[in-house]
């Protein structure tokens, strides 16, 4: 009887290897399964299930509405190969849109396009002002691939963090005046973005420079970014298209126009994914790397998302990997109805950093506490430029040093029955960054299918998006109330219960509480009196009465 793959001898373990070790030839990947548990019992089982899956794949790729809840169809596998797209529309809008990001990335390098205030300089700099799938996938490819004197450096505001746009823009200084800024948003609403680009504009006023002759727009067409662009007259504007999805987006103008603008080769990052496209369209999972990924997912978390994924890539320069897979297996899978409509509460988590660096962080627990996970390690086989390599001591490179640490916790996890996957590449550049990106994007794709979930929505971030707007609205009415008692002769400062009387929001009390400490460390609340502990002790007020507001 075959033994349990995690509890095999030696000769077996390396017959194990050997069978269900893939190749890409052109691309020298690999992806090993062999550390996964499954049995080939498993694989016959779920044969069928590929067999749907595969098809699913092939109609969303033939420009299905694959996003049913959307009424949108899925069509990011057409941006590396436009032929594939289902009318000669689209065909054109992929092929205008790569032609017209390379053109103006070119045109920048060179200096063609300059900023107004150096008629004789160039830009330095590109600030990429997006959030979530508009800032992980530039984010990823910038650290992975940027050269160490790009073009143009780059920097990210990716966030609504006042403290960390002031620090985006205060190490840009001077060069503010050489910076070009992209905004990057699919709906062209996102308030994060928004407010960063208001943050952004502010500076630029401050500095008396002229913003939309420095900004670039990259949005669906007709969004609000796209008509204040248009109607602002921006350097550019490039469409991001219905039917790509932000986590799918980063081989659209989103990543494409940041990549382009920093030297690195966009050509290259969409044939490395057009390869493994192809690769990820075999309907055979052992030939099919995208299918032995979603295979061990769902062996390894029954399907439920049980266990979790710790993604390890032994390379600085992937230390954003980890970072980008979380948006895109967990805004994908992370879904509470299935296609029918029955609850499910499907997921899969993901976490990570980098090894070696994570070996002195939490493989303590992977390796000897709670099993709840599995592991995937990227290997990458060229440790360095060729060239540049030298011997620490007889015998042995740094880079023997990190091969070694992979290896040695790849054995130890499986020796206390710990399951791993391994990625392998040749090395990090463009072609292979495309092709890590297109494996994971397709292995997401199936697994979808195979627990029937709707993969291309978000419905729970909204819920996020509208409690957060009825914070604020709620904030709105408590400096109403505030500046009302502020304006009485004399002013009263008053309890947060009161308050939220006066709001007639008596439930939120709390929130208003919390409202009201977060004004205070900005100084825009003051307290008459009490403990900022002892909520129910404080008493609030503005200390100024400000008219206008109060008949706003
Ligand atoms: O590109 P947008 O529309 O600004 O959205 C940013 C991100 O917000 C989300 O809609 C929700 O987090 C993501 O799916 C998306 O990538």
């Amino acid at each position: 009887m075959e033994k349990p793959a995690l509890e095999m001898e030696a000769s077996a373990l390396w017959e194990r290897y050997v069978e269900w070790l893939y190749q890409h030839k052109e691309l020298g990947l690999y992806v090993d399964v062999s550390r996964m548990g499954f049995s080939d019992g498993f694989v016959k089982a779920m044969e069928e299930r590929f067999a749907k899956a595969f098809k699913d794949m092939e109609k969303l790729e033939g420009g299905d509405i694959s996003n049913p809840d959307e009424k949108r169809m899925v069509g990011h596998y057409w941006l590396r190969n436009s032929e594939l797209a289902p009318s000669y529309y689209l065909k054109k809008q992929i092929d205008e849109t790569l032609e017209g990001v390379k053109a103006f990335a070119g045109d920048v390098i060179s200096g063609k396009i300059k900023p107004p205030p150096c008629p004789a300089g160039k830009f330095t700099h590109v600030l990429s002002i997006g959030i979530g799938g508009s800032a992980l996938g530039p984010q990823f490819v910038a650290e992975a691939l940027a050269p160490d004197n790009p073009p143009l450096e780059i920097r990210f505001i990716d966030n609504t963090d006042p403290a960390g746009i002031d620090h985006q823009i205060s190490q840009l200084g001077a060069k503010l005046s050489s910076t070009l800024v992209i905004v990057i948003s699919k709906s062209g609403g996102t308030p994060e973005t928004r407010n960063g680009l208001l943050e952004v504009q502010k500076a630029f006023r401050e500095k008396g420079l002229d913003f939309p002759k420095q900004a670039v727009a990259i949005t669906q067409e007709k969004s609000l970014l796209d008509t204040t662009a248009r109607s602002e007259g921006w350097l550019a504007r490039f469409p991001m298209f219905d039917w790509v999805g932000g986590r799918t987006s980063e081989l659209s103008a989103v990543g494409l126009l940041p990549a382009a603008l920093q030297g690195i080769n966009v050509d290259d990052m969409l044939y490395g994914a057009a390869l493994m496209d192809k690769a990820t369209r075999k309907q055979s999972i052992k030939e099919n790397p995208a299918a032995l990924l979603a295979l061990c997912w769902y062996w390894a978390s029954n399907g439920i998302g049980s266990k979790d994924m710790v993604v390890l890539p032994y390379k600085d320069s992937l230390l954003l990997f980890s970072r980008y897979l979380q948006q895109l297996v967990m805004e994908s899978l992370g879904k509470e109805l299935d296609l029918d409509g029955n609850l499910v509460n499907q997921g899969l988590s993901v976490y990570g950093n980098k090894g070696s660096t994570d070996q002195h962080a939490y493989i303590q627990q992977l390796r000897e506490g709670v099993s709840n996970f599995f592991a995937t390690f990227i290997e990458v086989l060229r440790d360095r430029p060729p060239g540049h390599d030298w011997e620490l001591e007889p015998g042995v490179t740094c880079g023997d040093y990190l091969f070694g640490m992979l290896q040695g916790t790849r054995s130890a996890l499986y020796a206390n029955k710990r399951e791993s996957i391994t990625v392998t590449v040749q090395e990090v550049n463009a072609r292979t960054i495309g092709a890590l990106i297109a494996l994971y994007e397709r292995a997401v794709g199936l697994y979808a299918s195979l627990v029937n979930i709707n993969a291309y929505h978000q419905p729970g971030v909204e819920a996020g998006k509208k409690a957060a707007a009825d914070v604020l609205a709620l904030q709105k009415r408590v400096l109403a109330v505030l500046n009302e008692a502020s304006c009485k002769e004399p002013a009263e400062p008053l309890a947060v219960e009161t308050i939220a009387q006066l709001c007639q929001a008596p439930n939120q009390v709390e929130m208003i509480y919390k409202i009201v400490l977060h004004m205070a460390a900005n100084d825009r609340a003051l307290f008459a009196e009490g403990s900022r502990g002892s909520p129910r002790s404080l008493k609030v007020y503005t200390g100024e009465c400000n008219v206008e507001e109060l008949y706003d």
